[in-house]
């Protein structure tokens, strides 16, 4: 299988180039040429598969060869041997037809340890058979900096570096990055906010001339295809234990960079019923005003309680975009050009196309404030503040009460104890067991000013020999 760039000029790459590629070298994203597609047969063939059975089902039609079924099944136990329950993604009921698929049992409580800690074992895999070091750079709004670094560091053959806005993550996600003293792990606290973050990592790879000789940069962000694909699985996991395929299954999906919903947008293409899928946004919500008012313009971010989906640049919209308009990355290049001066337009045609699958909601603080209390109090259930925006998208934009809707809990409450506190829920809730002693760790973090050279050099200083 090889894989092509949204922007159509880049060389098209097999599995592992693409993975340790990252952004394309004309600015555009890796896509599969083609989708293997499951016909509803197959699909109902894997009902009680293990995560882990399902995962390698799903995944080895990408890998293409690149690994054997041996390697792969092993790069798979691995990843999902540290979560903390047997069904890795269990379903919990919290209404009519409406469940909660709890993706924050893994290591660092969010749904980015699903495809983090698969991408750490994979790149630890490839590194050590072509003797190859690299530096990973990456930029986070608060949960890929902790799973990167969870999935990474382990591995000698990797410098990470991790770009968060100083001050606009919350205290445990801090922690949860700048407490890994290892030597391979920096910590870049950017005196901007995720956006900045995420331009100066994507400018770095494009001009990697910064670097020490021999060595290049890999992706942890969702720019990466394999942490896209090793997001596919969930939507099949839950499809199938609420009478997929032979029943359609919708799904709300708390939103920022757009990846995790670009997932089950990938899944339905590969012949998973899908109903409908819910783009579910805090008030930085240029993904809904896109798809409601095909108004996809810059607004200035804003810091809410739901930080990690601070993003105004969502980078896997374009990814949409190419299968919007025929894949043409022509077209692509264009739109993308607009967009740098601050908004473009869709044409009619695709936002029809989006609308047949896609719907939004844009939900602010204080309406999260009230979806976590109402929850807790008529279910016991405590709802983290990105998930609980999920819950009432899904709430609101349903157009089907029999379908059953999938809302993704994309992050443990823990994490952000600020915002369920301020929703009247009395005490802290819990970090679990292996998280007990965060508040006394030490920590080693450099702030560093919103300038592109200053973080390159430090990159380059600080990339062991
Ligand atoms: C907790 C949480 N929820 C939702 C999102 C949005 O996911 P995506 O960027 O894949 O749209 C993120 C990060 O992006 C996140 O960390
Ligand atoms: N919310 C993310 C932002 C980065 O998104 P990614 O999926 O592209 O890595 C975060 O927590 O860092």
């Amino acid at each position: 299988m090889k894989y092509i760039s949204t922007r159509g000029q880049a060389p098209a790459l097999n599995f592992e180039d693409a993975v340790l590629t990252g952004l394309a070298s004309d600015g555009g994203l890796y896509v599969p040429e083609t989708l293997p597609v499951f016909d509803t047969a197959t699909i109902a063939s894997w009902a009680g598969l293990s995560y882990q059975a399902l995962a390698f089902e799903i995944i080895k039609p990408f890998v293409d060869g690149a690994l054997s079924d041996a390697e792969l099944k092993a790069i798979i136990e691995k990843a999902y041997a540290s979560f903390r329950h047997d069904a890795i993604a269990p379903l919990v009921q919290t209404g009519h037809n409406e469940w909660i698929l709890e993706l924050f049992q893994g290591p660092t409580l969010a749904f980015k340890d699903f495809a983090l800690q698969f991408l750490g074992h994979l790149l630890d895999h490839i590194l050590a058979k072509r003797k190859q070091k690299v530096v990973v750079m990456g930029a986070t709004s608060g949960d890929t900096g902790s799973a990167a670094i969870e999935g990474c560091s382990r591995c000698d053959n990797i410098d990470i570096f991790i770009l968060h806005p100083h001050k606009r993550v919350s205290d445990v996600q801090r922690r949860q990055m700048t407490t890994v003293l290892a030597k391979n792990v920096h910590n870049i606290a950017l005196e901007g906010n995720f956006d900045d973050c995420q331009n100066m990592v994507k400018a770095s790879f494009a001009d990697q001339s910064f670097l020490p000789e021999g060595r290049q940069l890999v992706a942890v962000n969702s720019i990466n295809w394999a942490r896209i694909m090793a997001q596919i699985v969930y939507y099949f996991y839950a499809s199938l234990a609420l009478g997929g395929p032979h029943r359609a299954v919708s799904f709300s999906v708390p939103t920022g960079n757009f990846g995790d919903i670009f997932a089950g947008y990938l899944a339905s293409k590969m012949g998973l019923p899908i109903e409908q899928l819910i783009i579910a946004t805090n008030a930085n919500d240029i993904l809904h005003r896109c798809i409601s008012a095909n108004d996809h313009s810059k607004q200035p971010l804003v810091h809410s309680l739901s930080p990690s989906m601070d993003i105004m640049v969502s980078s896997n919209f374009e990814r949409l975009l190419f299968d919007l308009y025929d894949r043409d990355g022509a077209a692509i290049t264009e739109l993308m050009t607009q967009f740098k001066s601050g908004t473009m337009t869709l044409s009619a045609e695709a936002m029809v196309k989006a609308r047949s699958l896609f719907s939004s909601y844009r939900l602010g603080d204080e309406e999260m404030l009230t979806v976590i209390q109402t929850v807790f109090e008529r279910t016991g259930y405590l709802l983290d503040p990105h998930t609980a925006i999920g819950v009432q998208a899904a709430r609101s934009n349903r157009s089907n009460q029999s379908t059953p809707v999938v809302c993704l809990a994309t992050a443990h409450p823990a994490k952000f104890p600020e915002a369920v506190m301020k929703a009247g829920q009395g005490q802290e809730p819990a970090l679990p067991h292996h998280m007990q002693d965060l508040f006394e760790r030490e920590e080693r973090y450099e702030v560093l000013a919103n300038d592109i050279h200053a973080v390159q050099k430090f990159v380059a200083t600080n990339t062991r020999k």
